[in-house]
């Protein structure tokens, strides 16, 4: 897809404000054009002495500057409406494919670069599409308008008005090509003051914890004043242009006058045309000077546009069969020789690890940390595909699955509780959108939400700010461990879910998982040997290997890495360290 059918698909949505906003451009072209000929035909009837047009010629150049106002007005209300619209859509599409994408096309664009895309080039692009409905198009017509006439003016000084036009897209071009290197670094430096006080925001915690203001608010305050630096020397050099441009457009007005000055015997009514030409040049100044302007705004909306595609023309890397039927798999899981290496890894993360569990059996999943244990659980998940080998569920193979069936089959709890701006239950509705409030309340009793939920003049309608702030980490957790039971899915994993429980709440809600859900495979990852004790069997991971699997007991006696793992944190928890 090019950069123009991207904008064109949504601009022919609009074909109202496209009519608008281009006839309204022309009239007001137009009306500004014909003003300084109707001047000059009173300033002529004057210096022949004849009155009888120049009230109605008067009356015709204040209309026109009221038709001039008018359609300026509309233009800007059909374009402003046009790129509005037009942006709006375009996010919409950029959104919905950003939703469409597998973790590793998240991992390859970034987050922060798909928010910039989303918000600040969005911007740019919004600009372009002004730029073209209100002046690309009307300003040629004025440059070759007042051009032509201005030379019909005073046809024998035409090579005066062709050097003038020369001479200001020489020295227009020049201040653009300076400008432009400022605005790309304006850019660079506005997404560096942007990012430090979204970094500094976020961790505002941290920040005041460890009594950072200070540093923190001198970085702000360099990378602030670098941007006010250049932010002046682009104010400064665009101040000069005006002047410069009037110098060059007076020099041409002053020897023209002169010279019909000289020659005013052989030509008396040439003093009829010196206003009409003086505008007519001081609206060439003008105009090249705006469509400098306009071109800069084309350019950088273009970089954006670029950025835009990028998204739109990436394939999702993970692409599911929609054919195959949306019914829920049931809980059997199997990995076959399955080996996984991160995009833009050298190293694989899981090395042929091939394992059978059968619906409803709990596994714990325990290893050093970066041993491996979250890509596991996110390949069951189906969030990244294996490198090499087979994993299957319900016995699918996942690449034959149905999305909707995978998703109604796994519920995935992170590791990191994260909970979303609205009530607690329309964050648990998230696991089933329909869910009761006898399974909200069954829910949230399995993962220890309840009781704190239940504390709450308003219940589960109780607000969960932005960044669930008003809640403690292990009120997240509970409650995000709540949204992933409610679904009621055969395979449940949770990811080191439990990690800010105290030692007790912790304990239930693994009795509750063990006793309330026997029909559900379950995938239990901790960091402590004690959290899956319990487990069914164990998995044990070492440098993305499975190295052993089996039941606390069975494992205690047979691997020397458990034995090892389970003595280091028995020592700790003496030490009180875990
Ligand atoms: N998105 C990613 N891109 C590249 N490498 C990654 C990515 N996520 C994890 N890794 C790497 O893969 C390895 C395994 O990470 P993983 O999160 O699976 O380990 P873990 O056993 O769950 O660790 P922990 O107990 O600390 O959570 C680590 O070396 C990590 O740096």
């Amino acid at each position: 897809m090019s950069l123009f059918q991207i904008l064109f698909r949504h601009l022919k949505q609009y074909p109202k404000e496209i009519s608008g906003a281009l006839i309204a451009m022309l009239l007001s072209a137009l009306a500004v054009l014909y003003q300084p000929r109707l001047l000059e035909s009173i300033q002529k009837d004057l210096l022949k002495g004849d009155t009888s047009k120049v009230v109605s010629d008067s009356i015709w150049i204040i209309g026109l500057g009221l038709i001039a106002i008018v359609a300026g007005v509309l233009n800007v209300y059909f374009a402003a409406k046009l790129a509005q619209g037009v942006t709006s859509d375009l996010r919409e599409e950029v959104y919905e494919k950003i939703q469409s994408f597998s973790y590793a096309n998240i991992d390859t664009f970034s987050t922060g670069s798909l928010t910039t895309r989303l918000i600040s080039d969005m911007n740019q692009i919004m600009n372009l599409i002004m730029s073209i409905f209100m002046q690309l198009l009307r300003l040629p017509i004025i440059l070759v308008g007042s051009f032509v006439l201005a030379i019909i003016t005073i046809p024998r000084f035409w090579w005066v008005t062709l050097l003038v036009l020369v001479v200001l897209t020489i020295v227009g071009l020049f201040i653009l090509k300076l400008a432009n290197r400022q605005f790309e670094q304006y850019q660079v430096r506005l997404d560096k003051v942007a990012n430090l006080a979204q970094e500094n925001l976020l961790g505002i915690r941290v920040v005041k914890s460890f009594n950072q203001e200070d540093r923190q608010v001198n970085k702000f305050s360099l990378a602030s004043d670098a941007l006010n630096r250049l932010n002046l020397n682009i104010g400064y050099l665009m101040s000069a242009v005006i002047p410069a441009f009037s110098i060059i457009a007076y020099i041409a007005i002053c020897a023209v006058t002169t010279m019909i000055g000289l020659q005013i015997k052989l030509h008396p009514t040439d003093i009829a045309v010196i206003s009409p030409y003086v505008n007519y040049i001081l609206t060439l100044l003008f105009v090249v000077w705006i469509i400098g302007i306009a071109l800069m705004n084309v350019s950088r909306g273009k970089v954006s546009l670029g950025r835009i595609k990028e998204i739109l023309d990436t394939k999702p890397s993970i692409i599911f069969n929609e054919a195959a039927s949306d019914d829920t798999l049931s809980g059997d899981v199997e990995f076959d020789d399955v080996s996984f290496t991160y995009p833009g890894n050298t190293k694989p993360t899981l090395q042929h690890i091939s394992f059978n569990v059968q619906a409803g059996e709990m596994i714990g999943i325990v290893g050093a940390t970066g041993s491996g244990k979250s890509t596991l659980a996110q390949l069951i998940a189906r969030l990244y595909d294996p490198t090499s080998g087979i994993i299957k569920i319900g016995g699918s193979d996942l690449k034959e699955v149905n999305e909707r069936a995978l998703r109604k089959s796994v519920a995935f709890v992170l590791q990191k509780a994260i909970l979303f701006s609205g009530t607690i239950a329309s964050n648990l509705r998230q696991g089933k959108f329909d869910a009761s409030k006898a399974e909200l309340e069954r829910a949230s009793a399995i993962a220890q939400a309840f009781e704190f939920v239940r504390n709450y003049q308003d219940g589960f309608n109780h607000e969960v700010q932005e960044r669930s702030a008003n809640f403690s980490g292990g009120q997240k957790q509970r409650l995000s461990i709540a949204r992933g039971i409610i679904s009621n899915s055969p395979i449940l994993i949770l990811d080191d879910s439990t990690s800010a429980l105290d030692a007790e709440s912790e304990k239930k809600v693994q009795d509750a998982l063990e006793h309330k859900l026997t029909d559900t495979t379950t995938f239990l990852i901790a960091e402590k040997i004690v959290s899956v004790k319990n487990a069914d069997r164990i998995f044990v991971l070492d440098e993305g290997k499975l190295v052993a699997q089996g039941t606390h007991e069975e494992l205690l006696k047979t691997s020397n890495i458990y034995q090892e793992i389970f003595k280091t944190q028995q020592a700790r928890e003496k030490r009180g360290e875990l």
